[in-house]
């Protein structure tokens, strides 16, 4: 949406109607594509908002008066680009028909994807696919893609080519299912199958009669969803999150400011982000686009939040531990660290326990969302490290440092690395909180640190690699290997399917790339940290064939 039809839309949705036309030039014989070559060319003309589809052969600008799309018609008109001549032409919309096109593509984008299904039902389907299938059901579902991720895994490692008789050999274990040897205990539960999450963040927007809204878009944004229903009906949501997406669905109803549209870039109210602990603690970060505000007008909104959260903390219904703001203008959705955030309330942390540790947790931390599942995971991964106080842990990928934090009573000391400079000073402040003083942090990537730091001491050493979603670079996985000390990995994993080639990694034979001897699993374990979806987290132990 160029600025000019923004302000006035704006202009439209927030002061007395006043009859505004729009005026547009549409640029004539541009070439298909080119996006950026046409940016740079309207720039030296000094005009900086368009409109151009890929495919278009054209583009329009707006203004808000006549005579300044003249003058941009006048600069544009004959002007030679990539062997085109370029004309412009002139035309006048009305506010009125210029909104409803707006709302005409969107409810069209909308019938698209429309169905038989409530929208309730649709969004349950949407959010948490297995919403119907019995718990029992979707454990045994889950353990079945256990053993099928394990066996490709050994199908994959086998099936690797050009093998010498020596790799063959320290693969042999691929050979058939029986060779495997692999132990695949029985998928751990979930404590907590509902309002398990504590972590959600919600989209502002409208619903499908356009009322404001603050709930989970009904579908993808990319598909031209942009209704949002709220989580009153989504089982994995707490009923604290809900109260608090409730609560500023009360807010936006009753603010001046519109919620924020994404087709039109136009409003105020983009997203919140809510952190609720089982400690009790409640993280509330909401989100607005600040581009047509003052400055005055966000310190006055600012404070008008403050009022607010704070008098719902005085009325007992939701005790905040710390209110946050982030302003962030640009396209992307959702909570970005390249938004500003401010805290409003609190210290900007929120914190929760696991196994009898307690972990400051900061808006942009990685923090598991289901705590008690994941004291399960922690206490099965202590289990299989068998730690003594001989052994160094190494926590790769340690994110706030939550799973050495948890061991580091039970081992000679523990070597955390995260690449996120942020986490390393989160897993710091954790250790001391535990008054752990056994435990060292890098704030650098695994391959570059994991060298030095084993090295340093020479007893056993056990990693714990619990890497992203879509696994670690296969430097990590060759740094791994190289460092012969290690003895055992024990792999965590959200999604076993994406990090596969690191699983292939580890147990693929030596050669001049994956040096040093591969590793074998030898146990694995599913455990549901997130009922009713389709993921899972999968441990897996490896070990170092001999
Ligand atoms: C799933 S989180 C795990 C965090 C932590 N283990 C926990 O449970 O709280 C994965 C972490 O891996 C980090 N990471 C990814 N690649 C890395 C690398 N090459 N070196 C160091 N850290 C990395 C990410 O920054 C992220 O914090």
């Amino acid at each position: 949406m160029l600025k000019a039809a923004k302000n006035f839309i704006k202009s439209f949705t927030m002061a007395p109607k006043e009859p505004v036309f729009i005026h547009r030039v549409k640029i004539v014989n541009l070439p298909a594509h080119e996006i950026g070559s046409v940016k740079k060319l309207l720039q030296t003309f000094d005009l900086h908002r368009f409109k151009k589809a890929p495919k278009w052969e054209y583009a329009y600008m707006n203004f808000e008066t006549e005579e300044a799309a003249r003058a941009a018609m006048a600069k544009l008109q004959g002007v030679e680009f990539k062997k085109r001549v370029l004309s412009a032409e002139y035309s006048k919309v009305s506010e009125q028909v210029f909104r409803t096109r707006f709302e005409t593509k969107k409810k069209s984008l909308e019938a698209v994807v429309d169905d038989s299904r409530a929208p309730a039902e649709k969004l349950a389907d949407q959010v948490t696919p297995l919403h119907k299938v019995p718990y029992a059901e979707q454990i045994a579902k889950k353990h079945k893609l256990g053993f099928r991720y394990l066996n490709t895994l050994r199908k994959k490692v086998n099936a690797l080519p050009e093998l010498s008789d020596e790799g063959k050999a320290q693969i042999a274990w691929t050979n058939t299912l029986k060779d495997m040897d692999v132990e695949l205990l029985d998928t751990i539960q979930s404590p907590l199958v509902n309002g398990y999450r504590t972590k959600c963040e919600f989209t502002i927007g409208r619903d499908l009669s356009g009322k404001k809204t603050v709930g989970f878009l009904l579908g993808l944004y990319r598909d031209g969803v942009t209704a949002v229903l709220n989580p009153d009906d989504c089982l994995h949501v707490s009923e604290k999150a809900k109260q608090v997406a409730k609560a500023m669905e009360n807010y936006v109803n009753e603010s001046e400011y519109d919620v924020y549209d994404r087709v039109e870039k136009l409003g105020v109210w983009r997203s919140i982000m809510t952190k609720t602990q089982r400690t009790g603690d409640i993280m509330v970060l909401i989100q607005m686009n600040t581009t047509d505000l003052t400055n005055d007008q966000v310190e006055q909104e600012k404070q008008k939040l403050i009022c607010y959260w704070n008098k719902l903390k005085d009325q007992g219904q939701i005790n905040t531990t710390t209110l946050m703001l982030q302003v962030w203008n640009g396209a992307s959705n959702g909570i970005t660290d390249k938004g500003t955030t401010e805290v409003l309330t609190g210290d900007g942390y929120v914190y929760e326990e696991l196994l009898g540790c307690k972990f400051r947790i900061s808006s942009n931390a990685f923090f598991q969302v289901n705590t008690p599942a994941t004291e399960l995971l922690y206490s099965k991964c202590a289990e299989w490290c068998n730690t003594n106080k001989k052994t160094t842990l190494l926590d790769l990928c340690c994110g706030t440092g939550t799973i050495g934090i948890t061991m580091a009573k039970s081992v000679d000391r523990v070597v955390g690395i995260e690449m996120i400079s942020e986490a390393i000073v989160d897993a710091k402040a954790n250790a001391l909180l535990n008054n752990i003083t056994n435990a060292e942090y890098y704030a650098s990537k695994v391959e570059e640190k994991i060298d030095i730091v084993v090295r340093e001491k020479n007893e056993s050493v056990i990693a714990v690699l619990d890497p992203p979603r879509n696994g670690v670079h296969t430097s990590v996985i060759r740094a791994v290997r190289e460092s012969e000390q290690i003895e055992k990995v024990i792999f965590i994993s959200c999604d076993v399917k994406q990090a596969m080639p690191n699983l292939i990694g580890l147990c693929r034979p030596t050669s001049n790339r994956f040096k040093g001897m591969p590793f074998k699993p030898s146990r694995a374990v599913s455990i549901d940290l997130f009922p009713h979806t389709d993921h899972c987290e999968m441990m897996i132990e490896f070990v170092r064939l001999k």
